[in-house]
């Protein structure tokens, strides 16, 4: 952390007045003070490498430029994880400092992502130990190739083709169409040399389904395609630059048996096709991957939420009372309605990872002795708040961007681009509607179950308590808002559910009748998210460890995220709760006192994220607060302003004024 020398006085005073240990804070959020110190220990150790720093900023590198200057980067810092784990016999702790190397995303991401995750989760120990070695040690490169020109969404659709061929025991790879091209993976680009390649398979002209497959596509050696590959890159983006998206064909393409990962479905050697104990396993890195989205989802809001805070409180502008000199505008309480719900959700969000991060690891265990019960539970609400945090996020960090006016518009604040990177998980990973609509099959099944009476799984146990409880009278407690939050989704899952019923009882076949009910659909799957979020979080905050100082903080700041949500989706609950108009202006007031009860500590939460300078990489939301400074400081990096007057004058704006004349 900086030092408070040459601080920005507002925010010396501002700190000043914070309420809580801001390094408390930041040991619960990460875990423990020994945490902490491992983290910082290991970015101090990033930080240090002065080949990471770059000379200008890299929105100045063409396409090409800032994708070979991330591949240079990325590969000293795999450098710095290799020897911290030879050092210290372990991997690196959790930490964001790839931020502060890559300012977008890594060209390796896929790698460390998706490939050696796939190998780990889908492939027999014979499998992993032929690869992850390689893999984990980077002798090979790799990326996830699912997606297609064609399909994304809709996997059982996938047009990429792998024939066994029991003579030579092969499977030939072949895109035979465009849209079966392979288009998205990050890193494949022009980074990687392998692949997990998910194909249909066939055998004997028989269709097996989709199954994952190693391919080599790029010889070690030279980098060049392997004969009979088409690769290359996709071109520039909303974000996610330098991470190497690519697209890939195969034309008759060989590679051996064992290539297909085989934990769950087996190929044999005469060609018989074993299945495994569940097809769905194969889907098993999205699975993680949704799981490691929302605790993506917190980092974001966080980042955004630490830039917007900490200017609001050095940005004067205006004045709230005439006599008074201009305030800041971190004082005005729209404002905070605008930037308070960031730092709220960001801890909603970290909550519910470790939530959803300790139900995937039970599934995994249970999973390793063949127990399914629960995995239906864990992909359901894995895919709800991957939608819902992500997209929730995005609309954050947009909203923390326009909080910082004109400043929040330049590259140099971080917020563009901030915007650009977390809104990408509202698609990639499971598009946001697909997403919602699994686990609506999963809400209509515990519906179907709940009328017959049956014990329902824990995350939706409360659709069975609401049928109950639906005629008690609304609570303005934090308890009574989880409560209401629950019957609202009890009420919506209800509707969809009637609403399938009734077009069924129409003559309606039960996929039209499910088309027709979609929207709802989708607005119960979210409502169900908003009751989990809001029940996860608020007990996170009564179990935490923490100090009464920190406790009442976080407690307003749990409130503010039920409160907030509560204003924001008050038709539903007078729908389908017991709440009153009157419990609503209550509410509203108590809104109001909780942003005026947080302003005092607003710099202090943020702080609490412990984001360092190089992390935020922002003119707006450094430490120090020296924000005028830094604009104009990185303003003068613009090549522009590297000659007093630039060659275009010469050429076009002399002519045309002297044509003018004419
Ligand atoms: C940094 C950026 C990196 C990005 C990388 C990427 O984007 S990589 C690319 C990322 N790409 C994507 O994310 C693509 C998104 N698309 C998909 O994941 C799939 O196409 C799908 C899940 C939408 C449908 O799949 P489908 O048509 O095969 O299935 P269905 O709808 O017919 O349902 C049948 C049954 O299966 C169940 N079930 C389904 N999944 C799972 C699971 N994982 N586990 C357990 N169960 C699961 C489901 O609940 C249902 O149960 P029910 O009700 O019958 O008891
Ligand atoms: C930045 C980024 C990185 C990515 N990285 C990778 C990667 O490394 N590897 C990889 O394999 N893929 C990757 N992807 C691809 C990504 O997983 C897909 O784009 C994603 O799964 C969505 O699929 P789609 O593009 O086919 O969208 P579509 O399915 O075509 O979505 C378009 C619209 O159709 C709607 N729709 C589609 N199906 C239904 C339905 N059944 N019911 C209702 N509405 C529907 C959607 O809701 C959406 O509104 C990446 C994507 C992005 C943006």
């Amino acid at each position: 952390m900086s030092t408070e020398t040459k601080c920005n006085p507002d925010l010396v005073r501002e700190r000043a007045k914070c309420t809580f240990d801001v390094n408390e804070l930041i040991n619960l959020f990460y875990g423990s003070e020994k945490a902490t110190k491992e983290r910082r220990h290991f970015e101090d150790a990033v930080l240090a490498v002065k080949e990471l720093k770059d000379a200008i900023p890299e929105e100045y590198l063409s396409h090409k430029e800032r994708y070979e200057n991330g591949v240079r980067k990325a590969t000293i810092l795999r450098d710095v994880y290799r020897d911290y784990k030879a050092k210290h016999n372990r991997d690196p702790p959790p930490n964001q400092i790839t931020k502060a190397v890559i300012k977008d995303i890594s060209p390796f991401l896929l790698h460390n992502g998706m490939f050696v995750p796939t190998i780990a989760g889908q492939g027999t120990p014979e499998q992993q130990a032929e690869w992850l070695p390689k893999a984990e040690s980077m002798q090979i490169i790799g990326t996830y190739a699912q997606t297609e020109l064609g399909h994304g969404s809709f996997i059982r659709g996938l047009e990429t083709i792998a024939t066994y061929d029991p003579k030579t025991e092969e499977f030939v790879l072949n895109n035979p169409t465009l849209t079966s091209f392979k288009w998205w993976p990050g890193g494949l680009g022009s980074t990687v040399n392998h692949c997990v390649v998910v194909a249909q398979l066939y055998i004997n002209g028989k269709s097996h389904g989709i199954h994952p497959f190693i391919a080599q596509i790029r010889d070690l050696d030279t980098h060049k395609p392997l004969p009979g590959v088409k690769v290359g890159e996709i071109g520039p983006k909303m974000g996610f630059q330098t991470a190497n998206n690519g697209f890939l064909g195969f034309d008759n393409f060989r590679i051996p048996r064992k290539n297909m990962l085989m934990k769950n479905a087996q190929v044999l050697k005469d060609g018989t096709f074993v299945k495994g104990i569940n097809e769905k396993l194969t889907y098993g890195t999205m699975v993680m991957v949704r799981v490691g989205i929302v605790g993506d989802c917190s980092f974001y809001a966080a980042l955004a939420a630490t830039i917007a805070v900490r200017y609001s409180a050095v940005r004067h502008q205006s004045h709230i009372k005439a006599s008074e000199p201009e305030a800041q505008i971190l004082d005005y309480l729209t404002q905070q309605h605008k930037l308070f719900i960031a730092v709220a959700s960001s801890h909603v969000y970290r909550n519910a990872y470790l939530w959803m991060e300790k139900m995937y690891t039970n599934v995994m265990k249970e999973l390793s002795q063949d127990k399914q019960d629960n995995l239906p539970e864990l992909h359901a609400t894995a895919c709800c708040l991957k939608a819902v945090c992500s997209r929730d996020a995005g609309s954050l960090v947009e909203e923390c961007r326009l909080a910082c006016g004109g400043h929040g518009y330049m590259a140099s604040s971080n917020l563009p681009l901030t915007y650009g990177v977390t809104i990408a998980a509202v698609t990639y990973e499971g598009e946001r509607t697909v997403l919602l609509l699994q686990t609506a099959r999963y809400l209509m099944k515990a519906w179907m179950a709940a009328l017959k009476g049956k014990v329902l799984s824990p995350s939706v146990s409360y659709l069975l308590n609401s049928l109950k409880e639906s005629k008690k009278p609304w609570q303005n407690t934090p308890e009574g808002i989880v409560k209401g939050f629950q019957h609202v989704s009890f009420g919506k899952v209800k509707a969809a559910y009637e609403t399938i019923q009734k077009y069924m009882k129409q003559g309606k076949d039960y996929e039209d009748a499910w088309n027709l009910a979609s929207v709802q659909l989708v607005k119960a799957s979210e409502a169900h998210s908003r009751a989990i979020l809001c029940e996860v979080s608020w007990e996170a905050v009564c179990s935490s460890s923490a100090s009464p100082n920190l406790s009442r903080v976080l407690q307003q700041l749990a409130q503010l995220y039920l409160t907030y949500w509560t204003l924001e989706t008050s038709g539903d609950l007078l729908l389908y709760s017991n709440i009153t108009k009157d419990d609503l202006i209550i509410l509203r007031d108590k809104y109001e006192e909780l942003l005026v009860a947080i302003r005092p500590n607003a710099v202090g939460l943020v702080d609490g994220f412990d984001l360092r300078d190089e992390i935020l990489n922002s003119t707006l939301g450094s430490y120090d607060g020296r924000v005028y400074e830094r604009l104009m400081e990185e303003a003068l990096k613009s090549p522009l302003n590297q000659e007093t007057v630039n060659s275009s004058f010469h050429k076009y704006l002399k002519p045309m004024m002297e044509k003018a004349k004419l």
